[in-house]
């Protein structure tokens, strides 16, 4: 393992790159964002966790890369029990993936991609017409620097969008029922198709996340009845009947002397996250148990998918919610996109008391980990206490 210095980003500053960035030489697709997918598609290397506990003096938790599953590999039955063995490694241990060939199609992808940066160059009245602060739902518009995490204001300007849904908040309801609602979206006119496309994109992302929770069970020997009370209808609810989020997000280049936090170390909160990178920007970063950064590098066709809180608490800490953040492009360089979907769970459920059973043996996978070490970010730590879409509250609040 060599730390080697890697310009990967036009511009002229790349340190905090480099101090973070580690060649494997025994994968080296891990590292380089410019090597895929041709050469990084192999199946990921992930022996018999028995097998890498053995031989792995190293604590599991310190990865120095984050895994690509194939979802194609899911069509044969030799391949799916592949998959789900790497899955088990990645939410064990990394608590991030790449998902390549994902059952979302790549023109839709494709056409959110192009839309993105129309939408932050609207004219912007557009915009603020559809401010967060008209939406009781905390939809809509960001400015830049609207935002902080850990005290720190965060350099991005965003609009927050979700799948449709009807408010069901009448008075005497809990507040945080006010949270899931209809979100805003630009005019038609100003943005010709974004609307569409974007809902067709999500669509396909929030069956896609419910497939995902059903392999997530079988990777952990759980039956798929096991999740049912986290989602409202059982684990493939119909459309409307839950709401998830979706953000889509610029990152500006800093200024010279400016601060490079464009969104500070966090967990996320929910189950599941599917991020998609809009453009080809190093910036995201994953924080392994040793406390190192590690590059999660654009990839084409791939999703980030990573793990939220809730699941990591009501999985006994098998499955790891990840710190994670992003830095901003150096001075000089293209603004850097990302448009990530979060999967909620029902809000009334209280994680705390909703804890899964595991067998024994499941529960002993933990153990290969490695203790959690030095870790930066704080925040859902209510899990335990409050039902989910309070929690939810609170994070939109702070
Ligand atoms: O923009 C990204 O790549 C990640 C954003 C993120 O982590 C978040 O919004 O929770
Ligand atoms: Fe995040």
């Amino acid at each position: 393992m060599h730390t080697l210095t890697k310009p990967l980003v036009t511009g002229s500053d790349v340190r905090h790159i480099a101090s973070s960035t580690r060649i494997d030489r025994a994968n080296p697709c891990a590292s380089s964002p410019h090597m895929y997918p041709s050469l990084c598609l192999r199946p990921v290397q992930t022996p018999p966790i028995r097998l890498a506990m053995a031989a792995s003096p190293e604590p599991e938790g310190n990865f120095s890369r984050i895994p690509i599953l194939d979802w194609s590999l899911l069509a044969t039955t030799q391949g799916h029990a592949n998959f789900v063995e790497q899955l088990r490694h990645a939410l064990i241990n990394v608590g991030f993936l790449y998902l390549f060939n994902p059952p979302v199609a790549r023109e839709d992808m494709d056409a959110l991609v192009d839309y993105t940066p129309q939408l932050f160059d609207l004219p912007q009245e557009e915009k603020d017409r559809i401010t967060m602060a008209n939406s009781p739902h905390f939809f809509g518009y960001s400015r830049l620097g609207a935002e902080l995490t850990k005290g720190k204001t965060d350099q991005r300007e965003q609009f927050d969008f979700g799948t449709p849904y009807e408010n069901q908040w009448t008075t005497g309801d809990p507040e945080y029922l006010k949270l899931w609602g209809p979100p805003q979206w630009p005019s038609e006119a100003s943005l010709p198709g974004f609307k569409a496309t974007h809902l067709r994109y999500l669509t396909q992302v929030e069956q896609l996340s419910y497939e995902f929770i059903g392999l997530l069970a079988e990777a952990f020997d759980l039956s798929e009845e096991a999740l049912a009370p986290f989602f409202v209808g059982g684990t493939k609810p119909k459309p409307g009947l839950m709401q998830h989020r979706s953000k889509i997000v610029k990152y500006p280049a800093r200024k010279e002397g400016e601060s490079d936090q464009g969104v500070g170390p966090h967990f996320d909160g929910g189950f599941l996250t599917f991020l998609l990178q809009a453009s080809d920007h190093l910036g995201l970063q994953v924080q392994n148990l040793a406390g190192e950064w590690i590059d999660a590098s654009p990839i084409p066709g791939t999703f980030v998918v990573n793990l939220g809180k809730a699941l990591e608490t009501v999985t006994q800490g098998i499955a790891r919610a990840t710190s994670h953040r992003v830095l901003s492009p150096p001075p000089g360089s293209t603004p850097r996109y990302s448009i990530p979907f979060f999967q909620n769970i029902a809000q009334g459920i209280c994680i705390g008391d909703s804890v899964l059973k595991f067998k024994p043996e499941i529960l002993k996978l933990k153990d290969s980990r490695g203790q959690a070490g030095v870790v930066d970010s704080v925040n859902y730590q209510e899990y335990g206490q409050y039902p989910s879409g309070y929690v939810n509250l609170i994070g939109r609040v702070k």
